[in-house]
């Protein structure tokens, strides 16, 4: 199982619950907003705690409230890639997809499957949010995660941006071969992307 998610948080003041179970490829979190999605992501990045439940992928358990298990963000090698890209603003786009990386023995490999390779000497200022966002899901492969965690990746992109950021993940999906949970709340792109679609809401 890829990830294997059963968690519970109070959130909005209201009890949040989203269990799933699900094998590789990319798994769409789908649903109306202010459902949770967000709030998934950001229990199984380590960033919110869940008030029960458990949390692991690949295997590996990251968060199991009833054994007293719950890693911290840094260690549960997770890519996340924000809703906003979140750069830094003072750090060119190469120092920016270096960040978390070892080296920079994949940078050229990365930056041709996401098409940024054109990008490298700019500041994140001069960006589109389309480039943004590519450079963003850049930096999170770099940092060799055990999996990724994209949230709207495309929302507010135009339709061409769109198509370009769509092509990108689909070789990210096709090429790192790593798990995907990925949330959205447009239907087409759930249909084109996912291997499964997960309902939150
Ligand atoms: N920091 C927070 N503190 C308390 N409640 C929050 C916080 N962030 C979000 N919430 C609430 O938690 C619920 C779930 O929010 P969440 O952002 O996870 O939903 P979402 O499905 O990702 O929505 P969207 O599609 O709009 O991004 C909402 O009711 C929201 O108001």
């Amino acid at each position: 199982m890829s990830f294997d998610v059963d968690v519970t948080v109070r959130r909005g003041g209201r009890d949040l619950h989203v269990a799933f179970a699900a094998g590789g490829g990319v798994t769409i979190l789908f649903g109306p907003s202010g459902a949770g999605k967000t709030s998934t992501l950001d229990m199984i990045a380590g960033l919110l705690r869940p008030a029960a439940g458990h949390v692991r992928v690949a295997e590996r358990t990251l968060f199991d409230h009833a054994a007293g298990i719950d890693l911290p963000p840094e260690r549960r090698r997770a890519g996340y890639v924000f809703q906003d890209a979140r750069l830094f603003p003072h750090r060119r786009v190469r120092a920016n997809l270096l960040y978390g990386a070892r080296s920079d023995a994949r940078l050229a490999e990365v930056a041709a499957t996401l098409d940024i390779a054109p990008l490298l000497g700019r500041w994140p200022r001069s960006l589109s949010g389309g480039e943004a966002r590519r450079v963003a899901i850049g930096r999170a492969l770099l940092a060799d995660p055990d999996f990724l965690l994209l949230d709207e990746p495309l929302s507010s992109l135009d339709a061409d941006r769109r198509e370009e950021a769509t092509r990108a993940i689909e070789r990210v999906r096709d090429a790192a071969g790593l798990p995907i949970l990925l949330v959205t709340h447009d239907a087409a792109e759930a249909d084109r992307l996912g291997d499964r679609v997960v309902r939150v809401g």
